[in-house]
């Protein structure tokens, strides 16, 4: 359920008509829910109710300091994965301690920022990386809490360039070296186990590999007690997909009570990081169209929102579905074209082969379901300044970050007189 929805033909977020928000913010423009980001974090947290379980809200999906926020509000904790997005939590008022960090690669001054401000904790992808974290943690006079991220070899299924639970993947260590690296770590005055992490993919559609993947790694946290290593805690990562445009996934419900069933032997809590499922659909990309053009039997709707705004089209052959903002017109002829942006480059579309009522220049087009890696992943190709953004609640709305000048583009490039100088030492 989202809550961008026509009234009287035209489109709404929440009670607000997407027309005026472009009107007021410009285009392009990314709009949020406040009422279906709050929907959606609350029906997986009530899912897993009665289990002791945290929902570490995945901050790479939408970083938006507004909506960490919002979440933090709710209660949630929050999956990082490096010091800049550890800042934004603290900036919006997140809990270090319901801070999990992930990642393959983590620099020496982001496991020491992690480790002073106190987040929950490390999860640790690679022996060196255990190793490297024991080293920063002793230099600290700290423990460093630590879970190992296990690849648990399934198959979710989902595009090659968001899997990560494959041998194949350079995500997490195998089942057999995380048995060793417990063993190492428990016997390591500078680190303190606390868990275990697995995270297989993203935009995953059916329940079954989460289960497969929760299976491996109970037997494992089985293994460990007997050995006397015993585990709080289990992060079944994220993952869960959304409808973009056929997909059926399970409902947050189902999957939330899936994983509870899975997981209510294990004595202790159980950690998620969910990124799309709460973001997704909480958000569309606003953009005007430019121009209708025609250039042999195809037509392209040149919008004013490019590659640089999303990249999941052009990025993984993403599908998002398109319409006008306004009421739809009578008259308009149905055509099949390219939505593409001003960006000289030929992967630069939002989509391709789309049927669509024909636009007119000025009009308003959204692109759904553009609430997770979205905004996130953009950025000033063709020195585009980024779009703004604007958290829409009840009739209101309130920009939550907004749009960048042609000054943003520049600031920290530093004019000449002034330009840090590197010397090599001398020998
Ligand atoms: C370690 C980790 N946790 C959580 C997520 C969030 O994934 P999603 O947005 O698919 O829920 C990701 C991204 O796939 C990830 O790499
Ligand atoms: N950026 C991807 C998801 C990546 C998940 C991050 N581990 C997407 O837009 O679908």
């Amino acid at each position: 359920m989202n809550h961008f929805q026509r009234k009287r033909g035209v489109l709404h977020a929440e009670a607000v008509p997407v027309e005026e928000l472009a009107r007021a913010y410009g285009t392009p423009l990314y709009v949020y829910s406040t009422a279906t980001l709050t929907r959606h974090w609350k029906v997986l947290h009530r899912s897993l109710a009665g289990l002791d379980h945290l929902v570490c809200y995945a901050v790479k999906a939408n970083s938006n300091l507004a909506v960490l926020s919002l979440f933090a509000r709710l209660g949630s904790g929050f999956d990082i994965v490096s010091g800049g997005e550890l800042y934004r939590v603290l900036k919006a008022g997140g809990h270090p301690g319901k801070v999990v960090f992930s990642g393959v690669g983590k620099r020496d001054d982001e496991v020491a920022f992690a480790l002073e401000s106190g987040v929950k904790v490390l999860n640790v992808e690679s022996a060196p990386e255990l190793a490297r974290i024991s080293i920063v943690a002793r230099r600290m006079g700290l423990r460093a809490p630590v879970a190992l991220r296990v690849n648990p070899d399934v198959d979710p299924k989902t595009h090659p360039y968001i899997s990560t639970g494959l041998s194949e993947n350079k995500f997490g260590v195998s089942v057999d070296e995380a048995r060793r690296l417990y063993a190492l770590a428990a016997q390591d005055p500078a680190l303190e186990v606390r868990g275990v992490a697995c995270h297989i993919g993203s935009q995953i559609t059916t329940v079954r590999p989460f289960l497969d993947a929760i299976a491996r790694v109970l037997s494992l946290v089985k293994d460990l007690g007997k050995q006397g290593i015993r585990l709080g805690h289990v992060d079944v990562g994220g993952g869960l997909g959304i409808t973009y445009a056929d997909e059926e996934p399970p409902h947050p419900d189902e999957y939330g009570r899936a994983i509870k069933k899975a997981l209510s032997r294990f004595d202790g809590e159980v950690m998620l990081e969910p990124g799309r499922v709460l973001v997704g659909n909480a958000g569309v990309l606003v953009t005007r169209v430019l121009h209708v053009k025609e250039s042999g039997r195809k037509v392209f709707v040149v919008v004013d929102a490019a590659m640089n705004d999303l990249v999941r089209p052009s990025y993984y052959d993403a599908h998002h579905e398109i319409e006008p903002a306004g009421a739809p017109r009578k008259d308009a002829e149905e055509i099949v074209c390219d939505v593409v942006g001003p960006i000289c480059e030929s992967s630069d579309f939002l989509a391709r082969k789309r049927r669509m009522p024909r636009p007119v220049r000025g009009d308003l087009l959204v692109v759904r379901s553009a609430g997770a890696y979205g905004f996130a992943m953009s950025s000033n190709y063709n020195s585009r300044p980024r779009a703004a953004e604007v958290l829409v609640d009840g009739d209101g709305a309130r920009l939550a970050r907004r749009r960048e000048t042609y000054a943003d583009l520049v600031r920290g490039e530093t004019p000449e007189p002034e330009a840090e100088r590197f010397r090599t030492p001398r020998r």
